[in-house]
């Protein structure tokens, strides 16, 4: 453990004590070494009385800094789970944090560009468009086009903030792992190290327009996504320039609802963006909270998303999703049989599960979900309750899913906000059919043949010379071989001479030394050690040296 990260521990602390947040666990069912714990910190008191509990809690996210911004970000798209005042406290998270000096973003932004804005833009606006947790965004004219464009600049000093918190975190993901049972199982310190990898991926701006470019040319046709032109050759690792977009924020529920959008087919549009992304193009906005989704304004009837902040981006392996999509095939058919099945040839639990036993613990979890009307399912609950079915049997977490489970919820969030009646199993089922339909069946067969077939045109002419190459190497592999073998019973045919030598010289010793102490003549004890002697040399010398075929 680091000073660096006992001092940021320290803080973490004092943020929470001193923003009163212990408060909100029930004294009755508070345990008594936590007491304890919390006795020990009694200079440390809470500070905000005055403040609700849902503002205090934002306001200590916000003190703590991007990893607990984005946890709040996350929260915050649970209205199922959460009151409306918690809400509406944390969706401030998603854009209206503090922003930071002017002065300092257009300092980072000159540095970035290596010339004065003035020289690239008109109308470059001081006062931030919005604040977000890892960066902060300008909005410009571009000199080049006149068009309006925002230049989002990253937060200063954010990426050693970021750093210190994942140390602590890994620190203590370590110490789970170290004292719970199925620390292990959960894989806590591989789960941090994946979030890692994403949270600092999203530092690099450089990235995250090169991800919103791909996710952009994906839904080029599409009347469901709209993602902004990025200026590619005007992007730098902490500066990102790319068209300004106008829109209602996705949470604003009351300004759709002013403008008559279409709720149903913006939520129905919603859960197909989700599949088309994951199982199409395997390629998905994994953070999708409302700060970052944006509601057309020019036909409300026929609704389309505005997708920002392509900074983390998902994606599967093509074995992962072949499973995925059986899975919540086998789910939406309410075959947990074939679920439990799944999991065991994916590899996910240890194949020496019980399967019936699993089947049936998936199925009191699902089954229950079933009989409630649609505005009372929760997939995000069906998730915990599974992970803690889980826990009863080998399942190991895999982290490339646990991305997908986040977006998951977002989704859910998302379309239960829009759209409550929302049946997400009649408009993803037709959907997952169709994919698995286009993996395995004929057309799949056909797809894979015209795929390869140019490759396979390519590599014709080539078929004779691979042919001879081929059978000139077999020859040669064949011709070691027998030079291998060859060597080989050579080795075993002087190992055997030598053996016999030794084993005849040890007999001739043996009785040479038997005759010379029990006979009264002694030339033939002295013949039988003489001999006895040269075969022993003879065979020493005899003996194969090499082992090496
Ligand atoms: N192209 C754009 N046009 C208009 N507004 C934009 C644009 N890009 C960003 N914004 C505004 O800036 C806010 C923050 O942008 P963005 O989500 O990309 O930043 P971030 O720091 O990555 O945020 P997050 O906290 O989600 O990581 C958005 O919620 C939106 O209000």
């Amino acid at each position: 453990m680091t000073i660096a990260s006992i001092r940021r521990g320290y803080h973490v602390i004092k943020t929470v004590l001193q923003f009163g947040l212990d408060d909100l666990l029930p004294k009755h069912k508070t345990p008594w070494y936590f007491k304890l714990l919390r006795g020990c910190f009694f200079w440390l008191r809470n500070r905000h009385k005055d403040k609700n509990p849902a503002e205090r809690l934002k306001l200590a996210m916000q003190e703590l800094g991007p990893v607990y911004i984005k946890l709040g970000q996350m929260l915050s798209t649970r209205r199922d789970l959460l009151d409306d005042e918690w809400a509406y406290q944390l969706a401030m998270l998603q854009d209206r944090v503090p922003p930071f000096d002017s002065a300092l973003a257009r300092i980072a932004i000159e540095e970035a560009l290596e010339q004065p804005i003035e020289d690239l833009f008109d109308n470059f606006d001081e006062t931030p468009l919005a604040s977000a947790s890892i960066s902060q965004v300008h909005t410009a004219t571009l000199k080049s086009n006149g068009k309006e464009v925002v230049l989002k600049v990253l937060r200063p000093n954010v990426e050693a903030k970021i750093e210190a918190d994942l140390q602590l975190m890994t620190q203590a993901a370590n110490l789970l792992e170290m004292l719970l049972g199925d620390g292990n199982r959960l894989r806590p310190a591989e789960v941090i190290e994946d979030y890692r990898t994403t949270i600092l991926g999203e530092l690099n701006l450089k990235l995250e327009a090169l991800n919103a470019i791909k996710l952009r040319n994906n839904f080029l046709d599409s009347d469901a996504l709209y993602i902004p032109y990025v200026y590619e050759e005007h992007c730098y690792k902490r500066l990102m320039v790319m068209e300004r977009i106008y829109g209602i924020p996705v949470s604003d529920t009351a300004a759709l609802r002013a403008q008559g959008t279409n709720f149903k087919l913006l939520a129905e549009r919603g859960v197909e963006l989700f599949f088309t992304q994951v199982f199409r193009d395997n390629f998905f906005h994994a953070d999708m909270h409302p700060g970052n989704i944006f509601i057309s304004t020019d036909h409300p009837e026929n609704p389309y998303y505005i997708g920002l902040d392509c900074g983390i981006m998902g994606t599967l392996t093509e074995v992962d999703k072949r499973y995925l999509a059986e899975n919540f095939l086998a789910f939406f058919n309410r075959d947990y049989h074939r679920i439990a099945q799944l999991y065991i040839e994916s590899g996910w639990v240890s194949e020496h599960t019980d399967v019936l036993a699993f089947e049936q613990a998936v199925k009191a979890v699902c089954e229950p979900m079933f009989n409630k009307p649609l505005d009372e399912i929760s997939f995000g609950h069906v998730l915990l309750e599974l992970f803690r079915t889980a826990r009863h049997f080998d399942i190991v977490v895999q982290p490339q899913l646990v991305l997908l489970e986040k977006t998951l919820l977002y989704i859910e969030g998302l379309g239960r906000q829009l759209y409550p009646q929302l049946d997400l199993w009649q408009t993803a089922k037709p959907f997952l059919e169709n994919w698995m339909d286009e993996q395995v069946g004929p057309k799949a067969m056909f797809k894979k043949v015209k795929t390869n077939a140019p490759y396979w045109a390519d590599m014709l002419p080539e078929f004779p010379e691979l042919i001879y190459d081929n059978l000139k190497l077999g020859r040669k592999l064949l011709g070691s071989q027998q030079q291998m073998l060859d060597k080989y019973l050579r080795y075993q045919q002087k190992s055997h001479k030598s053996n016999y030598l030794l084993i005849t010289s040890a007999v001739l010793l043996i009785c040479g030394t038997i005759l010379f102490t029990q006979s009264v003549t002694l030339w033939p004890a002295y013949i039988c050690i003489g001999l006895g002697c040269i075969l022993w040399i003879t065979g020493w010398r005899s003996r194969p040296k090499n082992r090496k075929f």
